[in-house]
């Protein structure tokens, strides 16, 4: 069931004066499923989070993207060439946007159906219980616009959020093109193929990006509560920088088990998303994750989501299918695929199998739900 909207109404809770958790933000069965630590497994083993580091020759590096992508849906990326005081300097004014007085805050709520603004993230609307997290989205292109609701008189703290989120915005935009260069690489696709295509230079070009900030205050029950629950993200990939304090889980079958990324001073995690899954035909998938909450410490993490512009339909790539089948999945907007992704929140099914080619039928539709076990998006490739 959607919560009614004053839910997402940051200031309906204080966390800092909260000295328990409340029953509006316990969450059942948070330890279903083992966690293990993915920073003690030895490289190489099946808890080990994959590395790529850019700093490798691009066909080793993207023959590392190519298994990670395939078997995790995500990787750790190191070498990219960010400095770290740069993320540093990000790091310090995301606190310092949080630490606003709740009352700024507010002015920049998130209206009902907006996908920028302040409180929880979107997908917070389609369950009962409030996260332990405060949010905040904006694009990057309209930062400064965006950016007066919570600053409306300007001033040095808005000045400095805004530089050095377009410092790093620039930088964040550069990075994407290398590393969907090296996504089409591991999908096969030679260098010159990549540079000549014109499907996946329209990729490039048009690719927008969200930010997404994450503030997850301490917690004095964190095995009740949740940070951010668990999800795919439905875009191309996102950049996740958690670098002081670790949260960020993945899933992983086979045992099925939350594997706990370490936080790594400087790297990115990167995620592979939804409609990535679909664009690769499934060859590579996209990730069911969520973070924790701890006791100790406040978290904060930046997502840097990239994706199609709203208009583009997002098809599996001809070099992606197997001479003679036909595509997986169907083709789709952004906008259209998050209302199947709305639908299948509120059924229970999985948005990816009502995208695949074979859907679209009743009986389809029904066979998406049905096949569908918890955790409800994760789609084998
Ligand atoms: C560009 C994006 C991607 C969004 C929606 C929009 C802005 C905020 C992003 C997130 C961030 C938190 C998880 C998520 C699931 C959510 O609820 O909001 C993400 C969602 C998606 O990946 O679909
Ligand atoms: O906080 C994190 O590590 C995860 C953030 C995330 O998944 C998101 O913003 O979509």
């Amino acid at each position: 069931m959607p919560t009614p909207s004053h839910l997402n109404n940051p200031l309906y809770f204080d966390f800092r004066a909260a000295r328990r958790v409340p029953e509006s933000h316990a969450w059942p069965g948070l330890d279903d499923h083992p966690v293990v630590d993915g920073g003690a497994a030895p490289p190489g083993s099946p808890d080990a989070v994959p590395v790529v580091d850019l700093r490798e020759p691009p066909a080793a590096a993207a023959a590392r993207v190519a298994r990670a992508a395939e078997q995790w849906g995500a990787f750790l990326l190191t070498g990219h060439g960010v400095a770290g005081e740069l993320l540093a300097r990000v790091e310090e004014r995301i606190a310092c946007m949080f630490a606003l007085p709740a009352a700024d805050k507010m002015r920049a709520v998130r209206g009902p159906g907006d996908a920028c603004g302040y409180g929880s993230p979107p997908i917070s609307s389609f369950f009962s219980k409030c996260m332990w997290s405060e949010g905040y989205t904006f694009s990057p292109a309209s930062l400064r616009r965006d950016l007066r609701k919570l600053w409306p008189k300007a001033g040095e703290d808005y000045a400095s959020f805004c530089d050095v989120m377009e410092e790093f915005h620039k930088e964040m935009r550069a990075l994407a093109d290398r590393l969907l260069e090296l996504f089409l690489r591991a999908l096969g696709l030679t260098g010159d193929q990549v540079a000549a295509v014109e499907a996946e230079r329209r990729i490039a070009e048009t690719m927008t990006a969200t930010m997404h900030l994450n503030w997850y205050p301490r917690c004095p029950d964190p095995r009740r509560a949740l940070g951010l629950i668990a999800h795919t993200d439905s875009g191309f990939f996102t950049f996740v920088l958690q670098s002081l304090v670790p949260g960020l889980q993945l899933f992983r079958h086979a045992p099925d088990r939350w594997v706990a990324v370490p936080a790594v001073p400087g790297a990115f995690v990167v995620n592979v998303g939804d409609l990535f899954q679909i664009l690769t035909n499934g060859r590579f998938h996209s990730v069911y994750h969520r973070a924790v909450v701890n006791r100790d410490m406040d978290r904060i993490s930046l997502g840097y989501f990239l994706g199609p512009p709203p208009h583009a339909k997002v098809a599996p790539l001809p070099e992606a299918v197997p001479p003679g089948r036909s595509p997986a999945y169907r083709a789709v907007t952004w906008p259209e695929y998050m209302g199947v992704r709305k639908k299948a929140f509120t059924t229970g099914a999985s948005a990816l199998k009502m995208v695949a080619a074979a859907a679209g039928s009743e009986d389809a539709d029904a066979t998406a739900t049905a096949a569908v076990h918890q955790p409800q998006l994760v789609v084998s490739s």
